[in-house]
């Protein structure tokens, strides 16, 4: 006593109870009381010593005897029940006393099911926990401590109405979960939140690197919102102690918020520890961590029970940085960025560079999932305007894949991808064909034109410049004559040639010019006209295409006895597509069944109607053989010329088209030039296609030099460097300086152009691909073709293009006239190639270099021959195929045993057995045996091979079971070389 007042303790000492019990029954009085040694009234010891007396606790702390007895009232076996929260941890004597108390409300606890015996044994235990109990009857200060200070009023007003809810404050009173308590009582030793803490050592550059901390480095860590942090132990003893709770412990009472939130403190540090890097991509958001600041700073005003149920509301800021890395590692970045920025000590520049990303305020993107490259290309392409696929391209020719990438405005990557999912492995360079762009196209949704080739027939040029337009003069038209095979294109023009030109001077005419000037008069003065000399044979075709480039009016030659044929509709197409004005020559109308109006007919079916038909198509009956109507003719061609106003300027420098170019072997290169437009003059610096030259001779179709060459003229000319192609542009330079700078841009570009051929040549399309999926690999036999003139060079290729190449591709890496050079044989040699030659000859040191680099030259002068051989060729890259040769029929007369096995006595029927070979035993019409012959004796030796009409002694290894009438078939499988056509 002290001045009236009781101590709680000798309150406890007075009553035989616990000084928890005082404090508890101060509590429900309503009696403030802080630990065993706060003080009470004397009135107030009284009202407890009341409370105190009514108490079964009370009771049973008087009379220990009780306690071995069994409770006959159901609250008693309720008290009972209660203690299983105890039992577990007898050194936890402190939470005994406290049952009496809770044994006032009985309804709470008593589980009527619950078996007696289990009751009986429980209170057996109780009783050894309490003997112990009273041993240890004080709380320690710690636990003192950690009690929760929820208000006590509201407390003290809920236990007064409602007797039984004097347990909530009990269930969450320390010593109810001693363990756990413990644990706690540890962790009040460090100051309260834990998650700040570690979420800063997550960010220490010591723990990235993996080493100690430097002083430097801790005092980055003091982050001035959260001061506690910077007093806490290093963040590995953290680690340590919060390691220690495990998660057994979590599974054991998961409703333990205190536990949870270490569990999760505990599932930040393992993850800590094996994702350093990880983790560090997925810092807390700056919002949470103001969360934990707010915390902190509320800490004592809250109650861990509703701090708990704020945590269990609140998200887990590490289990969602968790979902988030997951779903999007795009967000994680830049979450990181920004708290890194806002609450977190600057990272080391390895883990910055890390992290591209990190322009901090960013809305978080979507995730993408793409590929590193993907994305490289996307950052390549940011700020750029966004690709987008055209609507429609046009597609004329094969394109590699980079060209069909730009046209398509789309990653080469992607038609590389999207071909090898379909089977097609290309690379960016790779050519692909129309067909396979087309595909490749159309299935991005672009639609795809690709307009009828344009016919090489169209005038590409127009060699007229706005400066001749004051200087135009009349020039003489060039006519190309055109039509179908035998339908008397030659001889129209021979007809025509020696119809106007004196006789005698026909003979002086060049062979190789390629052209006619023919004179006619016309109107009362005499005019001219030039034909062009084009070849009829179908592999000309190109060629004569290429003649209508230059051609003002064009000539059908159609045979009135024949009618209108594949060449006269391709004839057809190419004046039209080249717009030149069409006369058609009705020829042979000498024969008797000649019907030209038949022709008429026809040709009207392909668009062209006679103008005595209301059409608007000059039609000329002719005989070219008796000469007949050539007059008319000719007349027709000058009348049209005269509506076409054809003209040019001759003063000017000429330009043209290379009609023809061959190599002579005593002139050098020859080209046979038409003028367009200007004036050629001997002495001209020349370009020719990418052949430079300086005009030093010039020959007219009579074979007479001539000084120079005014519009519609064609002459030879010589003095060029090289073979140019037929169909190449020239034009002339006013030094050979400018022509020679021409020149050799020209020739990288046509290096350039070749290099694409070759590679064209080697291009993918579908049917080659599934080919070669099919039949197993693809051979090609590589090709060298150097011919007398382009005319025959393109012969040769077209013939060349017939041959079946399923499995034997021809690869031609050139095709070009000239003589066989060193070039050619390197180019061989590097390749793998076959140089043929048409009609034509080896340069000087071509065979020494063949020799020496084991380089076949083939020379020919016959192209059914030359084709023969190429064949011949490709048949010999082809496999082999195994066929079986039979070679007779013996049958089994008698069968000797032989050891184990037995021989077999045979005659033989037809054709011859041999040894070794292969046989099929037949018994009726079943198979009994295929293998090998292992042994055949005549008589007793023996011998290769038995013929028909002899016997023979047979053994098989294999096969003894021989039986008489058995027929055996022998045969051998002979590997034969197959032919392109059974191929
Ligand atoms: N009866 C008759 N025969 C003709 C006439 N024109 C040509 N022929 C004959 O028809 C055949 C073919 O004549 P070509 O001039 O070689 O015919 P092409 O169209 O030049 O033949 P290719 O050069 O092979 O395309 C020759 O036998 C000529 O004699 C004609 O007007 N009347």
């Amino acid at each position: 006593m002290n001045n009236g007042k009781v101590r709680i303790y000798e309150l406890s000492k007075e009553l035989n109870l616990e000084n928890k019990d005082i404090k508890e029954i101060c509590e429900q009085l309503n009696i403030a009381v802080k630990s065993h040694s706060s003080t009470v009234t004397a009135s107030q010891a009284e009202r407890v010593k009341a409370v105190a007396a009514k108490s079964p606790r009370a009771e049973k702390a008087n009379s220990p005897k009780q306690e071995l007895q069994p409770p006959k009232a159901s609250g008693k076996r309720k008290q009972q029940i209660l203690a299983i929260h105890h039992k577990t941890d007898t050194s936890n004597a402190p939470t005994q006393p406290k049952r009496p108390s809770l044994g006032a409300s009985p309804k709470l606890v008593s589980p009527p099911s619950r078996p007696k015996s289990t009751a009986a044994r429980i209170s057996q235990e109780e009783s050894s926990i309490q003997a112990k109990a009273t041993q240890k009857p004080e709380f320690s200060a710690a636990e003192s401590e950690v009690t929760p200070t929820v208000s006590k009023e509201q407390k003290a007003s809920e236990q007064m109405s409602k007797p039984a809810m004097v347990k909530p404050p009990k269930l969450s009173s320390p010593p109810s979960r001693p363990q756990k308590t413990k644990s706690v009582a540890k962790k009040s030793s460090i100051p309260a939140p834990i998650k700040p803490k570690i979420r800063s050592s997550e960010q220490s550059p010591s723990k990235l690197e993996g080493r100690e901390e430097t002083e430097t480095e801790k005092k980055k860590k003091v982050i001035p919102s959260l001061p506690k942090l910077n007093q806490r132990p290093q963040k590995a003893q953290v680690v340590g102690k919060v390691g220690k709770i495990s998660k057994e412990e979590v599974d054991e009472n998961e409703t333990e918020d205190l536990v949870d939130d270490e569990i999760d403190t505990d599932d930040v540090i393992s993850k800590t520890e094996v994702k350093k890097v990880t983790r560090l991509k997925r810092p807390t958001p700056p919002r949470k961590v103001k969360e934990w600041e707010n915390e902190e700073e509320d800490e004592g005003k809250l109650s861990k029970a509703k701090k708990a149920a704020k945590k269990r509301r609140a998200p887990k800021p590490v289990l969602d940085d968790d979902d988030d890395f997951d779903a999007d590692s795009t967000t994680v970045q830049i979450d990181t960025a920004f708290s890194l920025s806002t609450a977190r000590p600057p990272k080391p520049q390895s883990m910055q560079q890390q992290q591209p990303a990190a322009s901090s305020h960013k809305k978080p993107r979507k995730p993408s999932f793409k590929t590193e490259k993907t994305q490289k290309t996307e950052r390549q392409t940011k700020g750029k305007v966004a690709p987008t696929l055209p609507e429609f391209i046009t597609l004329t020719d094969n394109l590699t894949v980079r060209d069909l990438a730009q046209r398509l405005n789309t990653p080469e990557t992607d038609i590389i991808r999207s071909l090898f999912f379909k089977g097609i492995p290309v690379n960016i360079t790779q050519t692909l064909d129309l067909e396979t762009a087309k595909m490749v196209a159309e299935e991005l949704e672009v639609i795809v034109e690709t307009p009828e080739e344009t016919s090489a027939a169209v005038k590409e040029t127009e060699m007229l410049d706005a400066d001749d337009l004051e200087n135009l003069q009349l020039r003489p038209p060039v006519v190309t004559i055109m039509g179908h095979v035998d339908h008397g294109k030659t001889t129209l023009l021979d007809s025509i040639r020696k119809s106007t030109v004196a006789s005698g001077e026909a003979g002086g005419i060049t062979q190789h010019i390629g052209a006619y000037h023919v004179d006619v008069e016309h109107a009362g003065k005499q005019q001219q006209i030039v034909f062009l000399d084009t070849p009829g044979h179908e592999a000309f075709t190109a060629m004569r295409a290429r003649g209508t480039r230059v051609t003002d009016i064009a000539i059908l030659v159609v045979a009135a006895d024949d009618g209108v044929q594949p060449q006269t509709k391709e004839a057809i197409s190419h004046a039209k597509a080249a717009q030149v004005p069409l006369i058609v020559a009705i020829n042979k109308v000498d024969k008797p069944d000649s019907n030209p109006d038949r022709i008429k007919q026809e040709l009207t079916e392909q668009g062209l109607v006679p103008e005595d038909w209301g059409g608007d198509t000059t039609m000329v009956n002719v005989s070219a053989l008796k000469g007949d109507n050539l007059d008319e003719l000719l007349e027709m061609i000058l009348l049209v010329a005269e509506v076409e106003e054809l003209s040019a300027n001759p003063n000017r420098p000429a330009k043209g088209t290379v009609i023809e170019a061959n190599l002579d072997r005593n002139r050098g290169p020859v080209a046979t030039l038409l003028v367009q437009n200007g004036t050629l003059r001997v002495g001209d610096s020349i370009v020719a296609g990418s052949v430079l030259g300086k005009v030093r001779a010039m020959v007219d179709d009579m074979g007479e030099k001539v000084e120079e060459a005014t519009p519609s003229f064609a002459v030879e000319i010589l003095g060029l460097n090289d073979v140019p192609e037929a169909g190449d542009e020239f034009d002339i330079y006013p030094s050979e300086r400018e022509a020679r700078v021409v020149a050799d841009q020209r020739a990288i570009e046509q290096r350039d152009t070749r290099l694409l051929q070759s590679l064209s040549s080697r291009r993918i399309s579908l049917s080659t691909i599934s080919a070669q999926a099919q039949e197993g690999e693809l051979k090609e036999l590589n090709l060298i073709i150097k011919a007398d003139v382009q005319g025959s060079v393109e012969a040769i290729l077209g013939s060349l293009a017939q041959l079946p190449q399923n499995e034997v591709q021809i690869r031609t890496l050139l095709a070009s006239p000239g003589e066989v050079t060193e070039t050619d044989v390197d180019l061989a040699a590097a390749s793998g190639a076959v140089i043929i030659g048409f009609n034509t000859t080896l340069a000087s040191g071509a065979r020494q270099a063949a020799d020496r680099e084991g380089v076949d030259i083939r020379q020919y002068n016959i192209i059914y021959k030359l084709l023969d051989e190429i064949q011949g060729a490709m048949e010999g890259l082809l496999d082999p195929e195994e066929v079986q040769e039979d070679l007779g029929q013996v049958e089994v007369r008698a069968v000797f045993p032989v050891g184990r096995g037995a021989v077999a006595g045979c005659y033989v029927l037809s054709g011859k057995i041999v040894r070794n070979c292969k046989i099929r035993v037949r018994r009726g019409n079943k198979i009994v045996h295929e293998g090998d012959l292992n042994s055949l004796k005549r008589m007793k030796d023996d011998v290769k091979e038995v013929n028909t009409g002899f016997e023979c002694g047979i053994g098989a290894s294999k096969f003894s079971d021989w039986k008489e009438g058995d027929i055996i078939e022998a045969y051998e499988l002979v590997f034969k070389r197959r032919t392109l056509a059974t191929s």
